[in-house]
């Protein structure tokens, strides 16, 4: 049943409930057929033709969810002592110095450790935010890329950067910044070896200097040259903390989105991680040049950054997605979970009856497909690619639910059963195919043990 050949018609059948993001009736389920979805078939009806069916009866169907914001590297420095209990700034100075020893292997072990995570949890694509690339790790994009064709998930692979150190007004120690020469010329080269943008493309590549407080103005503008040219994506931190507008004052004598425009960035090939301290004006300039928001819940609790104000900047016109954050201020790499963190933080700030489990499902989903410039994926529909998540509610956690949609959520799903990208099932029965966790989490963890005691 669930070796499936390209051409064959695979009917996903009567699923226990479905969240599609369209209005048609999909309640008899999915037709999928050389790794799209060719058909949606209503209650009680069958498709025209399938080859094979799939028993959804005990599953809740939802698209694949989409991560629009990560450092697969930071699964290397999790609940890292030093670390811990800081805001923003102090949290960066205590990690630069450790993240400065990442070595190849390790990038590799943390990448493929991250996607087997994100893929567990019901996700099919994802895009990172790799800024870290000392003398020994000039191929990091590389390294990533090979080890996303591993794992089989699509991605969005973001050449991040930092260039402006201590020395010159910036955050991070002089060691950890490149020249914006080096940086350039690798996303150049970065951009025509892997970036696809091809309907169902597998790999995209973003340009993505990091935050306000480590890259030159010189550097912001030079990647907003450089992304027009090939017309990718631009992607940044902003607006995080107060910390960092108080910086742009200082540094710039601009707000954050005053600074945006002023380096050519108010478009809607940028999407923008975090997006917290927006005054009224700003969410709606933002909205209007359809620049794409990131919320990631649990890293802006953790770090006590603030709550983005999704509903106000949806309302205005951006695309909303989720991301996890990267792994030191999550620190997990759970999309199910953090869909369910999204919906609570946004009732805290709009009200329980604002918010529903649609709403945030429709953001891990649809919403995050439109932040990444996507419209192959993210919604259920005759003619997207067939990327689906499958959960169970066999868990004691689920026992006594009513509304099976609304139990994915408010009961904390965590695994999903059944995962598929581009028609390839990659979770069955709750297991990666092809992948020995036992050995994945030992040589992770044994690649955070060397990292950390690097700076021991
Ligand atoms: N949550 C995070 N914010 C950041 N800003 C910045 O410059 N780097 C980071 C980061 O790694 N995480």
């Amino acid at each position: 049943m669930n070796s499936i050949t390209a051409s064959a018609r695979l009917w996903i059948a009567n699923p226990l409930a479905i969240h599609t993001n369209a209005d048609e009736d999909a309640r008899g389920g999915l037709v999928i057929q050389s790794g799209k979805i060719v058909e949606v078939v209503a209650a009680g009806q069958q498709p025209i033709h399938f080859d094979q069916q799939f028993d959804a009866s005990r599953h809740v169907l939802i698209p694949g969810l989409i991560n629009t914001h990560h450092h697969f590297y930071q699964t290397l420095t999790r609940a890292l002592p030093a670390a811990l209990n800081k805001e923003l700034f102090p949290w960066l100075q205590t990690l630069y110095p450790v993240w400065a020893g990442l070595e190849p292997d390790m990038l590799h072990q943390a990448t493929r450790l991250a996607l087997t995570e994100l893929l567990l949890s019901g996700c099919t694509a994802a895009a990172d935010h790799h800024y870290l690339f000392p003398q020994t790790l000039t191929d990091a994009i590389d390294i990533q890329a090979d080890a996303a064709r591993e794992v089989g998930l699509r991605v969005t692979l973001t050449r991040g950067s930092m260039s402006l150190g201590q020395d010159d007004g910036g955050l991070p120690p002089q060691h950890v910044v490149q020249s914006e020469a080096t940086i350039l010329a690798d996303s150049e080269r970065l951009i025509s070896r892997y970036h696809d943008a091809s309907e169902g493309s597998m790999v995209q590549v973003a340009l993505a200097p990091c935050s306000p407080f480590s890259v030159t103005r010189d550097i912001m503008l030079a990647s907003a040259e450089l992304a027009a040219k090939h017309q990718v994506r631009l992607h940044t931190h902003l607006a995080e903390t107060l910390d960092e507008e108080a910086f742009c004052q200082k540094m710039f004598g601009l707000r954050t989105v005053d600074y945006l425009d002023s380096v050519n960035w108010l478009h809607n090939r940028t999407w923008l991680a975090h997006g917290i301290h927006f005054d009224a004006n700003e969410i709606l300039r933002l909205g209007a040049a359809g620049v794409g928001i990131c919320h990631c819940p649990t890293s802006n609790m953790m770090l006590a950054s603030g709550i983005c104000p999704v509903k106000d900047l949806e309302a205005a016109g951006s695309p909303v997605g989720i991301g996890v954050d990267g792994s030191a201020s999550n620190d997990c790499s759970n999309l199910i979970q953090e869909t369910r963190q999204a919906m609570y933080l946004q009732r805290l700030k709009y009200g329980s009856s604002s918010v529903t489990h649609q709403d945030a499902l429709r953001w891990a989903t649809q919403g995050s497909a439109r932040v990444l410039g996507r419209d192959d994926i993210g919604t259920l529909a005759v003619g997207k690619q067939a990327d689906l998540a499958l959960f169970n509610l066999d868990e004691l956690r689920f026992s006594g639910s009513h509304d099976p949609l609304a139990a994915l959520l408010l009961c904390g799903a965590h695994q999903a059963d059944y995962v598929m990208v581009a028609g390839h099932w990659k979770v069955e029965k709750g297991e990666v195919a092809g992948v020995d966790i036992g050995a994945l989490r030992n040589s992770h963890q044994q690649a955070a043990n060397r990292l950390a005691a690097k700076t021991n």
